[in-house]
């Protein structure tokens, strides 16, 4: 890591300055994983603040501070809330780019951003596989009820074989439904067909050729090994998918059109078996709601990585034996996690530096290969069109 130049205070709020020198002030709300994103910013000619404080999630308060009078980026985290507020001391302080270290945005305001010119980043594709590797992980987990099995054996209960213990799901040759088929909608998809030879019902605003294809394709492949092929199938509603899969995966957005898409009425038209997995954002499932129905039908199973009122639960969740809860993991792999910064960081230097938008959110991973220099651009910028940026064209 570059020049280090040591611990200061902001009010209570310790901060790690790198490259005091710099000509730009970025301040990132917390610690991320590898150096790289740090190195890109000082080579932008950044001094950047790194905040160190052991507090989880920092406050609008503190983060005012922080950014204090003359700032001119912020990296930020899903867990603050950056509005007008936020968004009206960073332009007071002379900035005007910010980025998530995250693809979801829901916690950011972006027309406030843009009312105040400030450019918004997320950090998409980097963390799609990974994703979607946690929501097969928690799949599999509530299928062959690995946690209720994993909670008995440390109890010390197992006292031999049985043909009825923990008796749960087969996947294979089942359907699995996804809500929302974008990027770690079909990556997820994709997994389940080829690992477990299972049929596809989906719903999306959008149609998904290249899952339809994908699943034609892998169909036909099996096909010429003699095995039974797989079906996709796009449905014309959310209900249309809740009634024929024996597993439904969320990966929409979150935004008004998915806040609650899971409510009492829809859990009810799932199979008394199904199993739901939730690694988009905890509001797109009305989670009173689903401790009730995991708790009037015992053969239901969920896997949960996120929760309406994150960090909490609602009263009732962590007593049910049905349900698989991990505290918001999906993207954390270190790859992932050091990807996610670096583009977090080239969303902010780039736009300091005045650079163009990269042509292509779904392909970032020139931003990241660690052999060479991140392409002249920003990665990702959600409010490009409305600020106006132009766009880099070529892939490079
Ligand atoms: N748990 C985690 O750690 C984690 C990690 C990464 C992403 N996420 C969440 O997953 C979301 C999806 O990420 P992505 O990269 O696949 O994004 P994406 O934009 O590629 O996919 C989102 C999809 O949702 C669809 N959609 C929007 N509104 C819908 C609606 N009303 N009904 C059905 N589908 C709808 C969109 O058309 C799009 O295809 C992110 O916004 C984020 O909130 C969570
Ligand atoms: O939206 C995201 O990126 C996740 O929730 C954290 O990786």
């Amino acid at each position: 890591m570059n020049q280090v130049a040591g611990i200061f205070g902001f009010g209570t709020l310790p901060v790690k300055v790198v490259n005091p020198d710099g000509r730009f002030r970025v301040i990132s709300t917390k610690p991320m994983p590898g150096d790289r994103w740090v190195d890109l910013l000082v080579k932008a000619d950044c001094r950047v603040e790194i905040c160190t404080a052991s507090k989880t999630i920092l406050s609008n308060a503190d983060i005012i501070k922080l950014i204090g009078d003359k700032c001119d980026g912020v990296i930020g985290q899903l867990t603050e809330d950056w509005g007008e507020e936020l968004f009206g001391a960073l332009d007071k302080a002379g900035g005007h780019a910010f980025s998530n270290m995250a693809v979801g945005y829901n916690n950011v305001d972006v027309p406030a951003a843009t009312k105040h010119r400030i450019s918004v980043g997320n950090t998409p594709g980097v963390l799609t596989e990974t994703t979607a590797e946690l929501a097969s992980a928690l799949t599999l987990a509530a299928a062959r009820r690995v946690v209720e099995a994993d909670v008995f054996m440390r109890a010390g209960k197992y006292d031999g074989w049985l043909p009825t213990m923990f008796v749960g799901n087969l996947l294979k040759g089942q359907t699995v439904g996804i809500i929302g088929a974008g990027r770690i909608g079909t990556a997820y998809a994709r997994m389940m067909v080829e690992g477990h030879k299972m049929n596809v019902i989906y719903y999306d605003l959008y149609q998904s050729k290249r899952l339809e294809s994908f699943v034609s394709a892998y169909g036909d492949f099996l096909k010429t090994q003699g095995e039974e092929p797989v079906h996709w199938r796009r449905a014309a509603s959310v209900e249309d998918v809740l009634k024929v899969a024996h597993v439904v995966s969320l990966h929409p957005v979150l935004d008004k059109t998915t806040f609650h898409l899971m409510n009492r009425d829809r859990l009810n038209l799932m199979k008394k078996d199904a199993i739901l997995i939730n690694a988009s954002r905890g509001p797109v499932v009305d989670e009173v709601a689903l401790v009730e129905h995991l708790r009037a039908n015992p053969m239901f199973r969920a896997g949960l990585d996120v929760f309406e009122d994150e960090p909490k639960m609602k009263p009732g969740l962590k007593d049910l034996p049905n349900v698989v809860v991990v505290p918001h993991i999906a993207s954390a792999s270190q790859w992932t996690r050091a990807g996610m910064a670096t583009l977090a960081a080239c969303n902010v230097a780039g736009k300091l530096l005045r650079y163009p938008v990269w042509h292509n959110p779904n392909d970032v991973l020139p931003f990241v290969d660690d052999s060479r220099n991140p392409p002249p651009a920003c990665p990702s910028i959600v409010n490009a069109k409305e600020l106006g940026l132009p766009t880099l064209k070529s892939s490079l």
